[in-house]
């Protein structure tokens, strides 16, 4: 996958330049991490490998090899110590690799350092996620935000020499080509490395408006949703959890779901009704996961401002997995980067269908819990009723007067809220009873109590 920038109309696309193995096989990438012991994550490097391995096939390669060094902290010039490095080279011969994948995101320098020494090209996790993405874009807005952490990524990257922003597509699998292969540069050529800054920066300000654009038309429809004064649901979770199915299962709605990493990257809303008969709206969107590059939660802010915004969280776990539990730090860490943490949360552990023993698995460590299988349609009655219940315990308490005159309201209230008593009275209808915060406005002028 490479970006491509047409000067002329300054539209970008992305280029498919995977190799689908039709002619001579995916791209045979090799696996390498440290295991540093001064990282305070809950990741075990086993795990990470793992999951970078799921990233590099999802992305189009074949994983021939892992390796991974024990290490206080990455080394600053080549990430792994001088020894590994040298055996690496050894390797990527034998195996024939056409790239080394690093599980942390390399700098600048280790980049260039580590291109110098291996022949096979050199690509970190980020530029492997940043492939995904731009593989899975489709919107406009998924586009531009991929667009965007791309550059970000690439600015300080760049050594001079070719920065040639457009390649050939189907092109051969040198040093440039291939999965991430968009993303590394090298060579000298001051000039031309100042010229290639200035024209990516100025790409990155026009790219920043286009997404400012974007944001305002998202906080619109917002607001219209807003005037329909229902609670909005966003349903968040780590990659692959079963988001979108479990989104569909409720809504019937036809958002792609599939077996590989970031199949969701555009935000879909949908209106579904709560056994209580509550109205809410439901928002699937794009998955975490971990060492998720801050760069690239910035570039999809205009995306996960629907988060930040909802009135409740759902989140998707899937239960069968083996890192079920790190996988949900990981997205409680990424909600509290994005200040959603504190919002009211239910918890789906999907997947129970591909649990042996479901009696065994511990509810009380996910807020407000309930087994399910979306894909076999199994707790879903259970699990609107838990939205249903926190849902209310989130709303607020009103003691109101209102005129007959203003008989919708009335009804209003009988859709929206939870009646704790009502009585005809001489001048209107006096309800006590809880409304969700999104429409105590409509009631707070008929309010009698202090
Ligand atoms: N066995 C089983 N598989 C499921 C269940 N729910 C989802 N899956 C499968 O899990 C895979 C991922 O599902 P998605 O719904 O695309 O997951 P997602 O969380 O939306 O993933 P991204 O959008 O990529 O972050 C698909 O192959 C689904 O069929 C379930 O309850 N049981
Ligand atoms: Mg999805």
């Amino acid at each position: 996958m490479v970006l491509a920038i047409d000067r002329r109309s300054h539209t970008t696309k992305f280029e498919h330049l995977i190799d689908t193995g039709v002619n001579s096989g995916p791209e045979r990438a090799y696996l390498v991490a440290v295991d540093a012991t001064s990282a305070d994550s809950v990741w075990s490097v086993e795990d990470s490998l793992n999951e970078l391995g799921a990233l590099a096939r999802t992305a189009g390669a074949e994983v021939v090899g892992t390796m991974r060094q024990r290490l206080t902290h990455p080394e600053s010039a080549t990430y792994l110590g001088k020894g590994r490095v040298q055996e690496l080279v050894d390797i990527e011969k034998q195996l024939n690799c056409d790239l080394i994948i690093f599980d942390d995101e390399l700098s600048p320098t280790q980049q260039r350092n580590l291109e110098k020494i291996l022949n096979a090209r050199v690509i970190d996790r980020t530029a492997l996620i940043l492939d995904i993405f731009a593989q899975h874009a489709r919107s406009r807005e998924g586009i531009l935000q991929v667009e965007l952490a791309q550059m970000e990524y690439r600015l300080p990257r760049l050594s001079g020499q070719d920065v040639e922003f457009t390649r050939q597509a189907g092109g051969s699998r040198g040093a440039t080509g291939g999965v991430g292969g968009a993303i590394g540069v090298r060579g000298p050529g001051e000039t031309k490395l100042e010229i290639d800054r200035r024209r990516i920066r100025s790409r990155i300000s026009e790219l920043k408006e286009d997404i400012e654009d974007v944001r305002k038309q998202r906080a619109i429809h917002r607001r219209q949703r807003a005037a329909q004064a229902m609670p909005v649901i966003a349903v968040v979770g780590y990659t692959n959890a079963g988001k979108s199915t479990l989104f569909n299962t409720l809504t019937e709605a036809g958002v792609l779901a599939e077996n590989m990493l970031f199949a969701t990257l555009d935000p879909v809303t949908r209106h579904i009704v709560l056994p209580n008969h509550q109205e809410i709206l439901l928002t699937d969107t794009v998955g975490f996961i971990h060492k998720l590059p801050t760069k690239l939660i910035a570039a999809f802010r205009a995306t996960l401002e629907e988060v930040v915004e909802a009135d409740m969280l759902l989140e998707v776990v899937d239960i069968s997995h083996e890192n079920a539990i790190e996988q949900s730090e990981t997205v409680t860490e990424i909600l509290e980067e994005l200040e959603a943490a504190d919002k009211p949360r239910v918890t789906a552990l999907n997947k129970i269908d591909l649990v042996d023993d479901p009696d065994d698995v511990d509810t009380s460590l996910y807020p407000n819990a309930v087994p399910v299988s979306a894909l076999k349609n199994q707790g879903l009655d259970a699990l609107l009723e838990t939205i249903a219940r926190v849902l209310a315990e989130s709303m607020e308490e009103v003691d109101i007067l209102i005129p007959y005159r203003k008989g919708d309201l009335v009804e209003l209230f009988h859709r929206r809220g939870n009646i704790l008593k009502e009585e005809h009275l001489e001048d209107g209808v006096h309800i006590v009873g809880r409304i969700h915060r999104t429409l105590r406005g409509y009631f707070l002028s008929y309010s009698i109590a202090e």
